[in-house]
């Protein structure tokens, strides 16, 4: 867990799970994440802040592989390279995100989007996905993830009914669905009222277990109640790095939110 002193990233000796080194990326010529270096501990929640604009979609995309980078390198555990491979190499590798509710299949059922999530990784895949049989070894793992992330009495409507806190719970279960080490989190309380806020808040505590959860989080209380660490950034570069109790006082943090409230969009 990341509670412990000797998992902080800058501790000497400590090798964080996920590296980022020099990471730029271009859009014609405007640099939207400009020389960024991120060390995430093991067993940590990290989160990556910063005002509109600031990048972390950006960066978000290039970890998880969505994204090339123009420069830079993105390792984990230490030593296997993720710039160049596709986002399903680097979720074989142990890194995977939350699913968006526009990849959810309105249709299906949580249960069978889980079956087919579990099933993915195995190699049965796509090919086998309406044989029932060949799904029924996953039926149990998913009525699991599903009870987990309390969708427990919803596992057999068609996703394209649930609420938003459901669908969002969902894309929770799909992406722990693929066991990774490093889970990634875009925004995973954006668009929620206060009650779905506080269960994802809880959620989160309960699957970063034995993971490590990196997210990108506008919410300051979310960030506060889950954050070992968090990274702000501003312009495409860190402003700055630290405990959130550091950072939430900190007058380059305040001035670059001000900022970005007075500027005129
Ligand atoms: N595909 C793209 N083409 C051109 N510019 C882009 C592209 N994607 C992002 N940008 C620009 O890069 C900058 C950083 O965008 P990014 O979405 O990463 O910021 P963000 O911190 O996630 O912002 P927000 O909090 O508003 O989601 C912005 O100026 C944005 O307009």
């Amino acid at each position: 867990m990341g509670e412990g002193p000797a998992a902080g990233p800058h501790d000497a000796g400590s090798v964080p799970v996920l590296r980022a080194r020099g990471l730029v990326r271009e859009f014609r010529g405007f640099r939207a994440v400009d020389g960024v270096d991120l060390d995430v501990a093991e067993g940590s929640v990290h989160a990556l802040v910063g005002p509109n604009g600031a990048g972390k979609t950006t960066l978000f995309n290039l970890l998880t592989g969505f994204l090339r980078p123009t420069a830079g390198s993105v390792v984990i555990d230490g030593h296997k390279e993720l710039v160049g491979r596709t986002p399903e190499a680097i979720s074989r590798l142990g890194l995977a995100r939350s699913f968006q509710i526009t990849s959810l299949f309105a249709e299906l059922t949580p249960h069978q989007h889980l079956e087919l999530a579990l099933a993915g990784p195995t190699g049965l895949g796509w090919r086998f996905w309406r044989s029932d049989r060949a799904l029924a070894r996953f039926t149990a793992p998913a009525a699991e993830l599903l009870a987990r992330v309390g969708l427990a009495g919803h596992g057999d409507v068609p996703a394209g009914s649930l609420s938003y806190g459901r669908k969002r719970a969902l894309e929770l279960a799909l992406a722990l669905a693929l066991d990774p080490k490093v889970l990634l989190l875009d925004e995973p309380t954006a668009g929620m009222g206060a009650e779905d806020v506080d269960r994802t808040i809880e959620l989160v505590q309960e699957i970063r277990a034995g993971r490590t959860v990196v997210m990108v989080e506008h919410n300051m209380n979310v960030v506060a109640s889950l954050a070992d660490r968090v990274t702000v950034l501003q312009h495409g570069k860190v402003l700055v790095e630290g405990p959130y109790a550091e950072i939430r006082h900190d007058p380059r943090v305040i001035t670059a939110y001000l900022g970005d409230s007075d500027v005129a969009r």
